[in-house]
């Protein structure tokens, strides 16, 4: 019987997800959830035929410039790729796959999460309570936006940006507007009745919920500006479950602190773990972990897809998911 492919995983999986790669491939699971640095990412590529990297491996072209790589596939868990570099990855001959799709429905969740936590100020309500600084109901205590009945503006009408809208619409009567890059068919935007804006700047000013969903990387960096954030109502709130780069963050701390725009939920930041300084300090807005696609079944079904592009591939086939 031939040897079983040497399969690499960078970081902890969902236990069900690992046990079957341990019964499938010659897997090496990183025990320690340590981040491995780009020297040990470097020799995988020597060392494994298949490398499973996720969203916080930089996989940069210092990783993916080498020559007599063991590896052909890069089968990365997560949908975002914008951690790898697809260009030198195909300049190196790697195969690149993705999971989208199984984690659209959670992330929407988390971005409907995040627009309701900010405008009805759940951050700043849980930690006065906690603090003991509640003094009591009172009319006009901590007072917030509605939402429902209101305007939902995606920016990047995607997979995710649709599920998003379907909530928005369905759940909270929203209208839904959206930009995209690319031309979006209309049977995609009929469910939600959502309109067409031919550009980002009708989207900000329009809306009284601004949710991104394009990727990040260099083409999408500080799509979200000074000069963007000015033409938002005052009244409005950002939403960033995308990537933190879309947005500068800085220009989005000095928005919030002026009170030109209401408020922010970010569940992404460039540059993270780290967070800005500037952004801790405003109230107004509500920050999370890198959450979108935390739950236990979807993390399971990503782990599943990563498994799909790895057996397609190691039988010849053309992995499904494949984005480089
Ligand atoms: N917070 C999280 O945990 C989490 C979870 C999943 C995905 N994500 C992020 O969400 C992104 C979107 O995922 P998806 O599955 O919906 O991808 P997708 O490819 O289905 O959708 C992205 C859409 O953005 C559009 N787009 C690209 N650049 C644009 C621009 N400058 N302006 C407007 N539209 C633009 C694309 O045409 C596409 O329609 C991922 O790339 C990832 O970075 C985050
Ligand atoms: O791109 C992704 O998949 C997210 O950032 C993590 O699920």
């Amino acid at each position: 019987m031939a040897d079983k492919p040497k399969v690499l995983v960078t970081r902890r999986w969902p236990e069900a997800v690992e046990a079957k790669l341990k019964e499938l491939y010659d897997v090496t699971l990183n025990e320690s959830d340590v981040p491995m640095t780009a020297d040990e990412m470097r020799q995988a590529l020597m060392d494994y035929d298949a490398f499973c990297p996720t969203v916080s491996d930089k996989v940069d072209a210092s990783v993916l410039d080498v020559s007599g790589a063991r590896t052909k596939i890069i089968a990365s868990y997560g949908v975002g790729y914008s951690h790898i570099d697809t260009d030198a990855a195909k300049k190196s001959g790697f195969v690149v796959t993705n999971t989208p799709e199984v984690l659209s429905n959670c992330t929407a969740d988390l971005a409907i999460t995040l627009m309701l936590a900010a405008a009805r100020r759940i951050g700043e309500g849980e930690r006065e309570l906690r603090a003991g600084k509640w003094t009591g109901w009172r009319p006009t205590h901590m007072i917030g936006t509605r939402v429902s009945g209101g305007t939902f503006g995606v920016l990047g009408f995607g997979r995710i940006g649709r599920e998003a809208a379907r909530k928005a619409h369905f759940g909270f009567d929203m209208k839904v507007i959206y930009y995209d890059a690319f031309p979006v068919k209309p049977e995609l935007a009929a469910e939600t009745k959502a309109e067409a804006r031919d550009a980002i700047e009708a989207v900000l000013k329009e809306a009284d919920v601004i949710s991104l969903h394009m990727p990040g990387g260099k083409e999408n960096y500080h799509l979200i500006n000074e000069a963007r954030l000015k033409l938002m109502k005052p009244t409005a709130i950002l939403v960033n479950t995308a990537r933190g780069e879309v947005v500068d963050g800085d220009a989005l701390a000095a928005a919030l602190q002026a009170g030109t725009i209401a408020g922010a939920g970010l569940d992404v930041f460039e540059g993270e773990p780290k967070v800005l300084p500037s952004l801790l300090e405003c109230e107004n807005a509500v920050l999370l972990p890198h959450l979108g696609s935390a739950t236990k079944s979807t993390r399971e079904a990503m782990g599943w897809r990563v498994l799909e592009n790895l057996e397609a591939y190691f039988k010849g086939e053309a992995p499904r998911d494949r984005v480089a």
